[in-house]
């Protein structure tokens, strides 16, 4: 074991970076799994270990025709598998074209979901592998429409339910689930999923999609990582009247009984996890999620995606597209289509940073529209608190367009849920005045973009930088091919995690969002640019998430929120030896 523990990758000794730790290669990985080479032997273990039929049932160890005919014999295999033996490569190109084989998205969903629950290395190896070509089908725009009817292909729990239902025993539902070492749970109430509105307890597909992601993008090991959906309720009436619900049959509760079900569950958490599980709130509604965020920021160690996540990720684009627009941060007007996300007072911040220039001026060139219109100073008496900050002075604006022509934005940013809202319109007159105009259309699934690809790029002349929260195809226009970019949150959160888990934080700071937003921007190349992209392919995630691993982990170390001590001295090589690889481990 000594041998193993001093294994060598990429030239650096995990031991000689953190000499007192007990992690070594993985996180939190005191079995040695990630640690042991793939031709050096493990144990197959569960609570017991596993062998025969089990070990064929158990997802975590089973591998299927690759276990070999040694494997076979000390594992009470035989019989049980026909006789060839095929390795990790060939079943992944097998089960890749047959994924390739189906037409509805849906179906490549259930087969991915399927392989998760039998071989779980494999599911793994093939969204590590295939990154971009799977990412659109175990998370959006396919995710969306799974949630819709989880309800219909729900087989086997994926996360934890925790309903009204459980109210006082929340404590004793976290110890029915299987695994203990848990570091990162992504919670959601269903509330908000995508821009696909309330989809009570179904809403279960996103923590488990965002979860697969923190293991593929990310490196974080499957075992710690808990997807978790709490149910209130839902005022969905379609699915209160389908047959086929899986959730409470209520409408949603609010106020006391709402705060307090939530209330048991982060304390909880704490006490069954302790103070450095990472709890990312996922999907909420806006009207619970500032509140939410504020309440256990200053206890928890929580990060809300939605708010904190795609701020980094916007902040990333518009900071790369400096390089396509021209100007600099301070100079750009920004108009929002939406007020749910943080993604303006993370610009606002930034800008106040550069320039050393107050928030409450910074926060002056950025306007939000949201369904009741511009959101200006005489509307403040009537706007919930998150937005007031943003009541600028300025008569009352009915619509987008009218907001366009009026503020006359250099970057215009959709998070309102609604699809088709930048109309051709907007889009011509937002190209009317802008050299090249910057425009995100960040609303998931693909139904609910604030315009397509070809829209932006049609009615802009071409002329448009565009990125959108789902992915769409590269499109052709005047005999020039357009590859648009994703602004989603997948490119911040599975290295931020990665980043307190390292480094052990106890806190999520917003220098560590700035820094990751950084990381993140610095990793557009020169042949990105090229292309008109303002962020860098999926195909090369893992390292992505490794510099904003050692970013988020370089500023936690700064801000004193750090626990894990000494800290490594190269954080990149760190977070790389730390991350989960799918390939198959030798059993003994
Ligand atoms: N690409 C990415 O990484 C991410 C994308 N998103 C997407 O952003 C969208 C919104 O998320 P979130 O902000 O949390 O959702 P919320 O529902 O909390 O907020 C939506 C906002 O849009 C406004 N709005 C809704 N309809 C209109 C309309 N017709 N005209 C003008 N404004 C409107 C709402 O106004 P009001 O406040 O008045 O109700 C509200 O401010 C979702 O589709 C989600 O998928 C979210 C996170 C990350
Ligand atoms: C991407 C994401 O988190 C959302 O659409 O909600
Ligand atoms: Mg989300």
């Amino acid at each position: 074991m000594e041998s193993t523990m001093k294994e060598m990758r990429d030239g650096v000794s995990v031991l000689d970076l953190d000499p007192k730790s007990t992690v070594g290669g993985g996180v939190e990985d005191v079995y040695g799994e990630d640690r042991a080479t793939e031709d050096q032997l493990v144990t197959p273990w569960t609570f017991s270990v596993a062998s025969g039929y089990s070990l064929l049932r158990d997802p975590q160890h089973n591998k299927g025709l690759a276990f070999t005919q040694n494997e076979r014999d000390s594992h009470y295999l035989r019989g049980l598998l026909p006789p060839a033996v095929v390795n990790q490569e060939l079943q992944e190109r097998k089960l890749m074209n047959s994924i390739r084989q189906y037409q509805v998205p849906l179906q490549k969903y259930v087969a991915m979901m399927d392989l998760q629950e039998r071989n779980q290395r494999l599911f793994y190896k093939l969204l590590v592998d295939n990154v971009e070509e799977l990412l659109p089908v175990v998370y959006t725009p396919t995710v969306g429409e799974a949630c819709q009817k989880y309800g219909s292909i729900f087989r086997r729990p994926q996360g934890l339910y925790i309903s009204l239902n459980e109210k006082g025993k929340i404590l004793e539902v976290l110890k029915n689930w299987p695994e203990r070492s848990i570091q990162v749970i992504v919670v959601t109430d269903g509330e908000r999923i995508l821009g696909l509105g309330d989809l009570g307890c179904q809403g279960m597909g996103i923590p488990v999609g965002k979860l697969a992601l923190y293991t593929a993008l990310g490196g974080l090991r499957p075992s710690s990582c808990l997807p978790v959906t709490i149910d209130v309720g839902t005022n969905n009436e379609e699915l209160l009247n389908n047959e086929f619900y899986i959730g409470l049959r209520q409408r949603r509760a609010t106020g006391k009984e709402y705060s307090e079900l939530l209330h048991e569950f982060m304390t909880a958490v704490k006490q069954n996890y302790g103070e450095k599980v990472l709890v990312q709130f996922e999907d909420f509604a806006n009207h619970n999620a500032f509140d939410l965020l504020a309440k256990y920021g200053t206890t928890h160690l929580v990060f809300n995606d939605d708010i904190q996540g795609t701020a980094s990720v916007v902040l990333a684009g518009v900071v790369a597209a400096l390089n396509l627009i021209g100007g600099s941060l301070n100079e750009h007007k920004f108009l929002f289509l939406g007020a749910g996300t943080g993604i303006a007072e993370l610009i606002a911040l930034e800008v106040s940073k550069r320039t050393k220039v107050p928030l409450e001026e910074t926060r002056k060139k950025i306007w939000l529209v949201d369904s009741k219109g511009l959101i200006v100073s005489s509307r403040k008496d009537s706007l919930q608190h998150f937005k007031q900050p943003w009541a600028h002075e300025h008569e009352p604006v009915k619509d987008l367009l009218s907001a366009v022509k009026a503020i006359k934005p250099t970057v215009l940013i959709g998070s309102s849920g609604v699809g088709r809202t930048f109309t051709k319109e907007v889009i011509e007159a937002v190209s009317s005045y802008n050299e090249k105009p910057l425009i995100l259309a960040l609303s998931n699934p693909t139904s609910q973009s604030e315009c397509t690809a070809e829209e932006a790029y049609t009615w802009s002349e071409g002329r448009a930088i565009f990125a959108s929260g789902s992915p769409f195809d590269p499109f052709e226009y005047n005999g020039k091919v357009y590859v648009s970019g994703q602004a989603n949150n997948a490119y911040i959160f599975p290295g931020f995690g990665l980043g307190l888990v390292i480094s052990g934080a106890i806190r999520v700071h917003d220098d560590m969002l700035l820094a990751a937003s950084e990381a993140l921007a610095g990793q557009v190349s020169k042949e990105n640019y090229d292309m008109g992209l303002i962020y860098p392919p999926f195909s090369n995630i893992r390292k992505i998430s490794a510099q904003i691993a050692a970013s988020v982990a370089a500023k936690a170390y700064e801000l004193g929120l750090a626990t894990r001590l000494p800290r490594p001295a190269d954080l990149f090589k760190y977070a790389e030896s730390c991350m989960y690889t799918p390939n198959y481990r030798s059993y003994r």
